[in-house]
């Protein structure tokens, strides 16, 4: 089991690295995608009602080759490497996601990215292969001591206007809104995009790794959902034999599911299978529709048997802690990740 960090885009310092290292990471998760064009940029994950902004450009420097290498040699005079990067941009696959007209193209762009990863000696691409995105999460003070943190009481169900996909702007707003249509019709998407990226990761060395649903409601903003319940990560694993078609198995939102399966069973059954690239660690009270991300040692999670899971089944890839309540004090957000990164540190020196 590896110890990792993750980080926004706009967190990619010198100082960032440092803090990671000094947090006991060996390992970086990036994000690339400007969540926050248009806003302000916080630490903090976005959150909101509002779309998260406008959707990058694919001709972005970040997505580069040269770019890639350069982070990745950053990463290494801080004593890290980057495990995966995390999201593809909208505005590289909205008509994948949508089934539209530049489907096509925009895979050839998504291949490319792949081997472009793989070139930089970075192992995992992260997706999350959704139409509504994450959405939906509001915050407040209610975790321990009053502190900051997302909470969901609901499912957001306004449509999607036209133009919007994942909860970011790819181009001006039509008057139109993108219309239901059924789950198997989403499986059939995902099923086209695996087919055609899977042997191109292959070739680079790079595993696709999905995220389920977050928040896991089965249909948000009147479009549905992929994986909302525990048993259907192995729907997922069972649509291509490839190693390469792996998990970014989140425990928070899994513990957030309904409907048939365990978290820990999943994770047993995943892990045993080899089919996890990385783990976002977090806690959590309640589940759909109503939950409340907390520290790591107060939810309803038994982060223990986690690791303890994870260990049996000589998971070898990264953990890192996904989001967690903000501390009040001066840097919040990095207070709240060096309490996490401390605790997962310990947990895991206890089970050595
Ligand atoms: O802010 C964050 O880091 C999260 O909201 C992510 O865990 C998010 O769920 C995934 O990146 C979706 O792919």
């Amino acid at each position: 089991m590896k110890l990792g960090f993750g980080l926004y885009r706009h967190q990619l310092t010198t100082e960032n690295f440092r803090f990671a290292r000094q947090c006991g990471a060996q390992w970086l998760v990036v994000h690339l995608v400007d969540y926050f064009r248009g806003h302000r940029a916080t630490d903090n994950q976005p959150v909101g009602e509002d779309a998260w902004g406008w959707a990058g450009d694919p001709d972005d420097p970040v997505w580069s080759e040269e770019f890639l290498a350069q982070l990745q040699e950053q990463a290494e005079k801080e004593g890290l490497r980057i495990w995966a990067i995390e999201n593809f941009d909208p505005s590289m696959w909205y008509d994948i996601l949508l089934d539209g007209p530049r489907k096509e193209e925009q895979m050839q762009f998504l291949q490319e990215v792949i081997r472009r990863l793989g070139r930089a000696g970075i192992a995992v691409m992260g997706y999350n292969f959704s139409i509504a995105g994450v959405v939906g999460r509001k915050t407040g003070p209610l975790a321990r001591g009053q502190a900051e943190t997302v909470f969901v009481d609901g499912p957001d169900e306004r449509p999607i206007p036209d133009g919007m996909v994942w909860n970011m702007w790819y181009r001006e707003r039509g008057s139109g809104h993108i219309p239901f249509f059924p789950h198997d019709e989403l499986w059939r998407r995902l099923k086209w995009f695996l087919d055609r990226l899977i042997p191109v990761a292959e070739e680079a060395g790079v595993k696709l790794a999905a995220h389920p649903d977050d928040p896991p409601f089965p249909v948000l903003r009147q479009t549905p959902r992929l994986i909302y319940e525990p048993w259907m990560f192995q729907k997922l694993i069972d649509l291509h034999p490839s190693s390469a078609n792996a998990l970014e198995f989140c425990v928070g939102t899994t513990a957030e599911m309904q409907g048939d399966g365990d978290l820990y069973d999943v994770l047993d059954s995943c892990s045993r299978q080899g089919r996890i690239a990385y783990i976002h660690l977090r806690n959590v009270k309640g589940k759909i529709p109503s939950y409340q991300e907390t520290f790591l040692d107060e939810g309803d999670v038994e982060v223990r048997k986690v690791l303890q899971i994870l260990q049996k089944n000589n998971f070898d890839g990264v953990i890192i802690p996904d989001h967690t309540p903000l501390l009040s004090c001066a840097a919040p957000w990095h207070a709240g990740m060096a309490y996490a990164m401390g605790y997962i540190r310990a947990m895991l020196q206890s089970l050595e």
